[in-house]
């Protein structure tokens, strides 16, 4: 079933974490007709714990006095049930923040119960067809622990962001070819939102013309563009003091506009593995993938794998398949 209602009727879109920096960059998009359609009218259900229900009063403020045409209503609350009713998309931005000196598997220990919480409201009073999309980190294991929660949402329906590290290797290699970035054709990201994901340019191009001699070879592409993707996020939070917000919104934005409309183009999605390039079941795996419109996607199947990717593959799907043990350990 399509989440897109029909043309005369409300999509409803829930933020989660929206008084957050995320959020703040991606709401004017949401509302300002470029994601969903300029004829596409929207209501916002905004979720936030209770100590950010005043921070989220004042981004509601503004909301209104944005005067967008087709922004019907505004729900500010901090109960996920209320959050969650008749949602037709849910993007959840909001997680546990990584503090200094926090591991991996402390910071799953925090998300997994807000992830399991989020899973029951959304299973019991979210619309039939409502898609979601995970962007809180650590974003793909995030996204199993709620489709393992959310029995009656079809696991396709749920997917996590890997369009950052997309829009940044397609990004790159523009910068590299020197083209704008839509001439750039056949990157993507496999495996995890993490410094281990590989963005992979061995079948990419740029102007039609092949970008791996642009890039050096092989071994420059291993020694340089890879690491450069891979730490791109913990850049940003260098230079910042904050993780990315506008380039993650961005890329949100990208991401349910392809899902929900289609495109033309292959992108990367984090998804339930279904097998496929011998990705075992039970994880969410960022794959290329093909969007058919209406919240339908398929992978990219036949795609030769060389020595070279299957290498980062294998490494990048062993970290998920660790990440979905400690997030089992935390939830027995
Ligand atoms: N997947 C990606 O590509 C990607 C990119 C950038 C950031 N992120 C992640 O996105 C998340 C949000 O980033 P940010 O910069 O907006 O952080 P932020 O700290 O500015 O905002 C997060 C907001 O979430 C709220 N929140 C926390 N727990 C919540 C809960 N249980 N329910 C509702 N709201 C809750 C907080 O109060 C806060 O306002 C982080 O986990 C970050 O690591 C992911
Ligand atoms: O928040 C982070 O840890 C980094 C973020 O996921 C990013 O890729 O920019």
């Amino acid at each position: 079933m399509s989440p897109i209602p029909d043309t005369d009727s409300v999509l409803t879109v829930c933020i989660t974490g929206a008084a957050g920096q995320i959020a703040y960059s991606l709401l004017p998009h949401l509302a300002n007709g470029c994601i969903f359609g300029p004829t596409q009218r929207v209501a916002l259900h905004l979720l936030e714990i209770a100590p950010a229900l005043p921070a989220l009063a004042g981004v509601a403020m503004e909301l209104a006095d944005g005067a967008y045409p087709l922004l019907v209503s505004v729900v500010q609350t901090s109960d996920p049930t209320v959050a969650f009713a008749r949602a037709d998309v849910a993007v959840l931005v909001g997680a546990f923040p990584r503090r200094a000196g926090m591991e991996r598997k402390d910071l799953l220990a925090k998300n997994v119960p807000i992830f399991k919480a989020q899973a029951h409201a959304l299973n019991t009073v979210a619309n039939s067809g409502v898609r979601v999309l995970v962007v809180g980190n650590p974003a793909n294991t995030n996204a199993m622990v709620l489709s393992s929660f959310a029995p009656s949402i079809p696991k396709k329906h749920i997917s996590a962001l890997t369009r950052l590290d997309h829009n940044r290797a397609v990004a790159e290699v523009a910068r590299v070819a020197g083209v704008q970035a839509p001439s750039v054709d056949g990157v993507c990201i496999w495996g995890n939102h993490s410094s281990s994901q590989y963005p992979d340019v061995t079948r990419a191009v740029a102007a039609g013309k092949p970008v791996l001699p642009m890039l050096g070879g092989l071994e420059n592409v291993a020694e340089t563009f890879i690491p450069m993707i891979q730490k791109r996020g913990a850049s940003v939070i260098k230079a910042r003091g904050l993780s990315s917000a506008m380039s993650a919104a961005t890329a949100i934005g990208d991401h349910l506009r392809s899902w929900l409309t289609g495109d033309s183009a292959v992108v990367s999605m984090a998804v339930p593995s279904d097998g496929s390039y011998g990705i075992k079941e039970g994880i969410f795996f960022s794959y290329p993938v093909r969007c058919l419109g209406a919240g339908e996607y398929e992978i990219v199947q036949g795609i030769e794998v060389d020595s070279f990717s299957r290498k980062y593959i294998e490494a990048t799907a062993a970290e998920l398949n660790a990440e979905r043990e400690e997030a089992l350990a935390v939830l027995a």
